[in-house]
């Protein structure tokens, strides 16, 4: 049984963070573990207030699983402050499992999930750890400081994450509203690099898209999957999961985390070499 775990804020409403990762790692037949960063109290309408979790019980709930299972791989997702970001920071460094970073920084509803002096934490201490991460456009345009708009703009912004030592760069399209297309771009340390591209569904049923990818990526890599296979058939999860969405709540709705096993055959993403 391979083990992964997720640190990450708690979602009650259960379609992003601790829950949408747990649900996911389920779902892909991998034993989940997780550290919780902070509350929200939070549904598909809105987070209505955040509760950050005091930094030394953060790190005691890491120490905890680190010393007794021996985990395949590791997400990060709402990490909230620079304290948390340090404190993880510094254990990770000490053990040698592939980290996946989600840079959650804003909830769909606009509310903040990450402080914005946490930002040059996140860029000194986690990225140069990391085995992926997986920043969205915004995102990205944060962690680099500058706008994109083109593809040239895409390709400069990571190359900037892969030379603060990350060594592999998801920016991922779902933004990029103005395509019929949901394209992600992938490059590596080692300058390869492609895109996946699937159909965009047109729906509002999007609350915890990031989150859902990046835990289907943690449970692939925990089971052993290279990284290019890993990237894609997380891309065909999270895919699934919106093409069968549920229309639970009353906003964004969650994702299926179910439909990944009973429709997987049928999906199809288009992989483009650049
Ligand atoms: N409408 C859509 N149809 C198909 N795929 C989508 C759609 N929206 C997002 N995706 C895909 O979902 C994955 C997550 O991308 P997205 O850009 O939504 O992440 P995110 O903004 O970090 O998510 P979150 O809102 O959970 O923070 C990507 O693979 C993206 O291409
Ligand atoms: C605890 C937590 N983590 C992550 C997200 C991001 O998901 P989204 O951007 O879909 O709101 C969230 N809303 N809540």
């Amino acid at each position: 049984m391979h083990i992964v775990t997720t640190i990450a804020g708690s979602d009650s409403g259960g379609g992003a963070g601790i829950q949408a990762d747990l649900k996911t790692f389920q779902e892909l037949k991998v034993f989940g573990t997780s550290v919780i960063t902070a509350l929200t109290a939070q549904n598909t309408l809105g987070v209505s207030d955040v509760l950050p979790i005091e930094v030394s019980f953060v790190e005691k709930q890491l120490k905890a699983l680190i010393e007794d299972f021996s985990i395949s791989a590791v997400k990060t997702g709402m990490l909230f402050s620079s304290e948390i970001i340090q404190s993880i920071a510094r254990i990770l460094a000490d053990v040698n499992i592939p980290l996946i970073v989600d840079p959650v920084m804003i909830a769909k509803g606009g509310e903040s999930l990450l402080q914005q002096e946490a930002i040059v934490a996140l860029c000194s201490y986690l990225l140069p750890l990391a085995t992926i991460v997986t920043p969205n456009i915004p995102e990205a345009e944060t962690l680099t400081g500058r706008k994109i708009k083109t593809f040239a703009d895409i390709q400069d912004a990571a190359h900037t994450l892969l030379q603060m030592g990350v060594q592999c760069v998801i920016i991922k399209g779902g933004h990029l509203t103005d395509n019929d297309y949901a394209i992600d771009y992938v490059f590596f340390e080692d300058g390869q690099s492609f895109s996946m591209q699937s159909s965009r569904i047109a729906t509002k049923n999007t609350h915890g898209t990031g989150c859902t990818f990046s835990a289907a990526l943690t449970a692939f890599i925990g089971r052993g999957f290279s990284i290019k296979e890993a990237i894609v058939e997380a891309k065909k999860y999270i895919q699934l999961a919106i093409t069968y969405d549920l229309s639970i709540g009353n906003g964004h709705g969650p994702t299926n985390h179910f439909a990944y096993q009973k429709y997987k055959e049928s999906c199809e993403v288009i992989i483009h070499e650049t």
